[in-house]
Parts: C-alpha cells; sequence; structure tokens
C-alpha cells in the first residue's frame, strides 16, 4: 500500500518509501507500453524540424512538455516535493499552497531532469518503439510525457530515501562522517543495498512479462485463466507462455522485458543513487 506524501507525514520509513517505488514500477511499464505502440517519430525530438507560430524554438516534444507544465504548474504539480518540473519559468499557482510535512532539507535544490530527458530521447524511445514515422506525433509526444513524468518522480524519490537512510540511528554518524568528508565513493557504498536492487530487477521482469502480453487472441475461461494464447499470454499459474517451458525461452510481449530490466539497471537506480549522493551531499548546508 502507498500513501501521498501529505498523508505519510514528516518521517516516512524506508518501508513505506520502498511501496511508492514499487507501485511506480506499475506506472512506469504502462507508460511504456502505451509509447511502443506508436513509431519512434524523430522528427518529434529535433529541433528545427517543426516550426511553430507562437515563436517556440526548440523540438515538438520540449514545446508540448512546456505547455503541459504550465498547466500542471497552475494546480500546483510542482509544489509537490516529490515533483520536478522539465521546463523553467512556470506561472504561479490558481491554487493556495498545500502544506506538505518538511521531510527533505531543501528538496527542489537537485534536479537532474535534463539527463533523464537525454536517456529517455536517445536510449528508451529507440529501444522500446519501431523505427519510422506514422505522423502520431501529439499521441507519442502525450506518452513520452507520461513516461518521463513517471521516471523523473521515481529518480526524484530518492532524495527521500536518502533522508530517511540518514535518520536511520545504526548509519547516522557513518553518513554524517561520509557527508563531511565529501566521499562520494563510501556515500554510494553505505546507501547501496544489492538484495533489494536483485529482488526488484526480478519483480520488475516478472511484471513486464505479466503485464505486456497481448490477450486479445487469448481464449480465457471462467476463471480468468488464458489458454493457448498466441501472444505470450500465460496458462494462469505461470508467468511463461503457454507452449514455452523454461525461462529461457522468449516470450513476446508489447514492450520488451529485458529492455525494462535494462532500462531499470542501467538507468533507472543509478540515477536514483546519483539523487541519492547528490541529497546527502548537500544534506548539511543548513545546519
Ligand atoms: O531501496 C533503497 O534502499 C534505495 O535506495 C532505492 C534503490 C532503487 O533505486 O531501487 C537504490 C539503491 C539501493 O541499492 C536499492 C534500491
Amino acid at each position: 500500500m502507498s500513501r501521498n506524501l501529505l498523508i505519510l507525514g514528516a518521517a516516512p520509513s524506508l518501508g513505506e518509501l520502498r511501496d511508492t517505488l514499487i507501485r511506480l514500477e506499475d506506472t512506469i511499464i504502462f507508460a511504456l507500453i502505451e509509447r511502443s505502440q506508436f513509431k519512434q517519430n524523430r522528427d518529434i525530438y529535433e529541433e528545427g524540424k517543426m516550426s511553430f507560430k507562437d515563436g517556440h524554438r526548440g523540438s515538438f516534444l520540449s514545446w508540448f512538455l512546456k505547455e503541459v507544465e504550465c498547466v500542471h504548474a497552475r494546480v500546483r504539480r510542482y509544489q509537490s516535493p516529490d515533483e520536478y518540473a522539465f521546463t523553467d519559468n512556470l506561472p504561479e499557482p490558481i491554487l493556495p499552497p498545500l502544506d506538505y510535512p518538511p521531510v527533505l532539507v531543501d528538496p527542489k535544490q537537485i534536479n537532474i531532469n535534463d539527463e533523464i530527458l537525454d536517456v529517455y530521447i536517445n536510449t528508451v524511445v529507440p529501444g522500446i518503439t519501431d523505427t519510422g514515422d506514422d505522423s502520431n506525433y501529439g499521441s507519442s509526444a502525450t506518452r513520452d510525457i507520461e513516461c518521463l513524468q513517471a521516471l523523473s518522480r521515481r529518480i526524484h524519490y530518492g532524495k527521500f530515501v536518502a533522508e530517511s537512510k540518514f535518520q536511520d540511528p545504526c548509519t547516522h554518524d557513518e553518513y554524517v562522517r561520509h557527508i563531511r568528508s565529501k566521499n562520494r565513493a563510501k556515500l554510494m557504498e553505505l546507501l547501496t543495498n544489492a538484495r533489494v536492487e536483485e529482488q526488484l530487477l526480478k519483480r520488475l521482469k516478472a511484471k513486464a512479462i505479466i503485464y505486456g502480453q497481448d490477450l486479445s487472441t487469448a481464449s480465457i475461461d471462467g476463471n480468468g485463466h488464458t489458454n493457448g494464447a498466441a501472444n505470450g499470454a500465460t496458462n494462469g499459474t505461470s508467468i511463461l507462455p503457454a507452449g514455452a517451458s523454461t525461462s529461457e525461452e522468449r516470450v513476446k510481449t508489447r514492450v520488451d522485458y529485458d529492455l525494462v530490466v535494462s532500462l531499470y539497471r542501467d538507468y533507472v537506480i543509478p540515477l536514483t543513487k546519483e539523487v541519492e549522493v547528490e541529497y546527502l551531499l548537500h544534506r548539511l548546508d543548513c545546519e
């Protein structure tokens, strides 16, 4: 069960924060599946490919992001300490501020959305889509924004995780020592939990296989179990498709599950850890 920041209070536990990270896995997998139905549509990411009547200079995606983020800023999305905008100079909210519990020290100082955008456009999109152009620019960019917002939220959640680890009496003094000596490597070592990462990647693969199945050609019995689906559907008890007997056999899913796993292994987890280290390095600035 995960609850939002207003309900979690001033000291969310590491368990509660990890629950949110687990729920965000679902959001990210479904967002990737949604984007993968459209072609790569490279032109939407390239500056100068389209001209804008309002004088915008930049890619179609950057135009769309700015418009969407302006609306979201007006309803105070970026006042939430776990929401980070990709564009600058956003308008003030039309709603009064909410009273978020002060969990983080200087919550908005670190924002690595430029890095996330770069990985997303140059690695994720080419990985999950077929090359080519199907003219679905608005639909593709809408899905891109959903993917980017979910990835950004997940990765910047590292600040909350870092704060919780910093507050833990068992490791507090060690964190303070490494922060004072600005020892990034030691901080990285201390905050890393290899077992949690390993479990996460296993769970993610299972989810990507299950959520990614195309059940449109499957016959489904009264208990919701699928039988002999053409496209990687399960036999009800196993996450493997009917006919696939070993975990080595490839399952055809709407988004390549190995790609989802490598996205997390090579980018999402390392970037979250980068945010954690950066946050910790500034943790004592105001004390
Ligand atoms: O759960 C944690 O302890 C985290 O710091 C989050 C996270 C992750 O990105 O999923 C990052 C570092 C740890 O090694 C394990 C997992």
